[in-house]
């Protein structure tokens, strides 16, 4: 099977929204569902014998309606109509407790495989490089691994419905035949004539149901997109609140369209199952009474003929819908599929090694080329949000080439440079985010391919400028770095990071609750408690992005004595905003264009007359105001870099023009 068919389904109207990004289901996927269905084949198996016997009792109950009258009411024996009355009613328990059973248990199966599905693509997903993330919108991927398993594994259970009812179906029409063959006949000529509009009807609503869930899914996105703090933050400093409404509305007005077409369509059916059912019934009334009349038969085998085409109509109405059924789950499960086949970028290898711990290991970068990864190497076009055609099976620039240097052991490089530089992505090299084209870095003297991921993460302290916490307390977020961390090693840990007082002073303590990404703490604090955080985990290499912007000096102050607590004795490699970082610095590395342009420290490359030099003395030698220094002024140098200089002596670049 080769399907190329969009989730939505191809139905065409004005709600249409052709997504060009369809999902190709891949031939062998039928296969690839079956097999998460094996280790339930108990409970299929269970399933399709309580099945079976429900459809038995659901062609044994008119039987014992052509028993009551035929051999009770005409022959008036009370003891017979008495006894098929309550073995009706009986049967008529026995139906619907089996119901329930087997409801049970479809869906414990259909649970079941939606619940492996969704586990081994959390674990995928998880393993996929940042890269992925920095390209998927979240809200998507959500509803990738929640809304469209739920559905696919809803329509399992109507598949399970349907495939049992191709039973009843058949054990119907044998009774049908055995009772009158004539009416029996009849019935099958007459009811395709119904159900084909059925199958017309049923094919619109499922289709629209889908594209409703579409429709959600795609709204549910960008809300989550708009209503986390920053988007929020975001859309109210620039105040478009009018065109976020009329895109609200529009997609709302999308859905409610859907909706209103839904319900029409879902009375249609009601009534159209109603009329097909009650013009049948007259059809066999008519026919079936003028052969009793006849003395064809008697007047309870026509009662059980009608009672037996009353439940024929549900279970061909079913069957009816199969295909279409199977198409959504192949089509569904092939979504999660297209995830679970996207080859994390960044794997461990077999056999990794062990990196020593509690010693500061050195970094070496040999020849070391890197361009960020195209979006066909990394994501699913599917799950972008701005699905840029164009951009892919293009190539990305280099953004670091030819770059070789070494932090020994236990010692501080800062790295300086103009912005878009390549200096993060130099440092997301070192706690292996991203891989070198070529080249290779080395921690300890090992290739950081080789070495485990859990060593790794062990070694290889990160803080952002931009420090995340999640919406939890203090306590907790700390804790995410060293679960069994005492109380008494908390406190240390913020102690040493400069936040202990005012962890201190809040009425909560470390229970208080940080908000939607930490939002309630300034952004020192924010900092401040992610190197508390760092502290706890003890990594022997830090990699840190000096925080540059909204730091009160008293903050900044602060963050500077965490810093120096958080560096010692630990090899560090710094994207240096400050003079007194990079004064403090072993080595420093000033990167140019993706290369490392000069190396060595403050007095060597002043001296050298470089571009660290020109950077300096661009900053420093201006005639002062008043005789002091500014307190804050952006300076363009000469090369297109400007700094902003604040007290006490930091230096920020903020952005390298030509
Ligand atoms: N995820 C990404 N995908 C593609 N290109 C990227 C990505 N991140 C950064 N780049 C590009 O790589 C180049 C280097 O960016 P990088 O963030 O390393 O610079 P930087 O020196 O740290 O700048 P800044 O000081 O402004 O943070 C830039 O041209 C940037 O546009």
């Amino acid at each position: 099977m080769d399907v190329v068919m969009q989730f939505g389904g191809p139905a065409k109207s004005e709600e249409d929204d052709p997504d060009p990004w369809q999902t190709k289901v891949r031939p062998g996927t039928l296969r690839r569902v079956l097999g998460y269905f094996r280790p339930h084949i108990g409970k299929v198996a269970l399933f399709v014998l309580i099945a079976s016997l429900d459809s038995l009792i659901v062609v044994a109950s008119p039987l014992l309606l052509l028993k009551l009258v035929n051999d009770g009411i005409l022959k008036n024996d009370l003891r017979v109509v008495v006894l098929m009355a309550c073995l009706a009613a009986g049967l008529a328990v026995a139906g619907g407790l089996l119901e329930l059973v087997s409801a049970y248990i479809s869906g414990r199966i259909g649970q079941g495989v939606s619940y492996d599905l969704r586990v081994q693509a959390l674990r995928h997903v998880q393993r996929l490089p940042i890269a992925f993330f920095t390209r998927t919108q979240t809200g998507v991927l959500i509803g990738r691994l929640h809304t469209e398993l739920i559905m696919a594994q809803q329509q399992f259970g109507y598949l399970l419905m349907a495939a049992t009812s191709g039973l009843t179906v058949v054990l119907v029409l044998v009774e049908l035949f055995y009772l009158s063959w004539l009416v029996a006949v009849v019935t099958l000529v007459v009811i395709p004539l119904f159900i084909i509009p059925w199958v017309y009807v049923g094919r619109v609503i499922q289709r629209r149901t889908e594209r409703l869930m579409d429709a959600n899914a795609g709204l549910g996105g960008l809300l989550q997109e708009r209503f986390n703090v920053q988007g929020a933050m975001l859309s109210k400093l620039f105040g478009r609140p009018d065109e976020e409404m009329a895109e609200y509305a529009s997609r709302a007005g999308k859905i409610r369209n859907i909706g209103v077409s839904l319900s029409v369509y879902g009375r249609l059916a009601f009534v159209m199952m109603g009329l097909m059912a009650s013009l049948a019934t007259a059809l066999v009334y008519g026919l079936g009474g003028s052969l009793v009349l006849d003395g064809a038969f008697q007047l309870g085998t026509l009662v059980a003929i009608v009672t037996l085409l009353g439940r024929l109509f549900g279970p061909m109405v079913q069957l009816s819908g199969l295909q279409e059924t199977a198409q959504t789950i192949v089509v569904g499960f092939s979504r999660t599929f297209e995830l679970l086949d996207l080859k994390p970028l960044i794997e461990e290898r077999d056999e990794p090694v062990a990196l020593p711990k509690n010693v500061a290991p050195d970094i070496a970068f040999e020849d070391v080329a890197f361009r960020y990864p195209t979006a066909d190497e990394v994501s699913l076009a599917s799950l972008e949000y701005v699905r840029a055609e164009k951009m892919r099976g293009e190539t990305p620039p280099q953004v670091l080439r030819d770059v070789n240097f070494r932090v020994p052991a236990g010692t501080m490089t800062a790295l300086v440079g103009p912005s878009g530089a390549g200096k993060s992505t130099l440092t997301h090299l070192v706690s292996r985010l991203y891989d070198p084209v070529s080249g290779t870095v080395r921690v300890g003297g090992h290739d950081l391919r080789d070495v485990s991921f859990d060593s790794l993460r062990e070694t290889v302290g990160v803080v952002s400028q931009d420090a995340y916490l999640f919406h939890d307390t203090i306590r907790e977020n700390l804790l995410y770095a060293r679960p069994d961390a005492t109380e008494e090693q908390l406190i240390e840990a913020c102690k040493g990071a400069q936040i202990w007082d005012l962890i201190a002073s809040l009425p909560g303590g470390f229970d208080t609750v940080t908000g939607d990404r930490g939002y309630r703490m300034s952004g020192g604090e924010k900092q401040r408690l992610a190197i508390a955080r760092l502290l706890l985990k003890e990594p022997t290499v830090m990699v840190l992005d000096e925080a540059t912007a909204h730091l009160d000096s008293e903050s900044e102050a602060a963050v500077q004595r965490a810093l120096k607590t958080a560096l010692r004795n630990r090899t560090s490699l710094v994207i240096a905003h400050r003079l007194s970082t990079i004064r403090e610095a072993d080595q420093i590395l000033v990167i140019d264009g993706g290369r490392v342009a000069e190396s060595g420290t403050h007095e060597e490359l002043l001296a050298r007359g470089g571009l660290y030099a020109e950077l300096y003395h661009t900053q420093f030698a201006r005639p002062e105001r008043n005789g002091t220094r500014p307190a804050e002024e952006i300076q363009p140098a000469s090369n297109g870099t400007e700094f902003i200089v604040t007290e006490p002596q930091p230096l920020r670049h903020v952005v390298r023009g030509g």
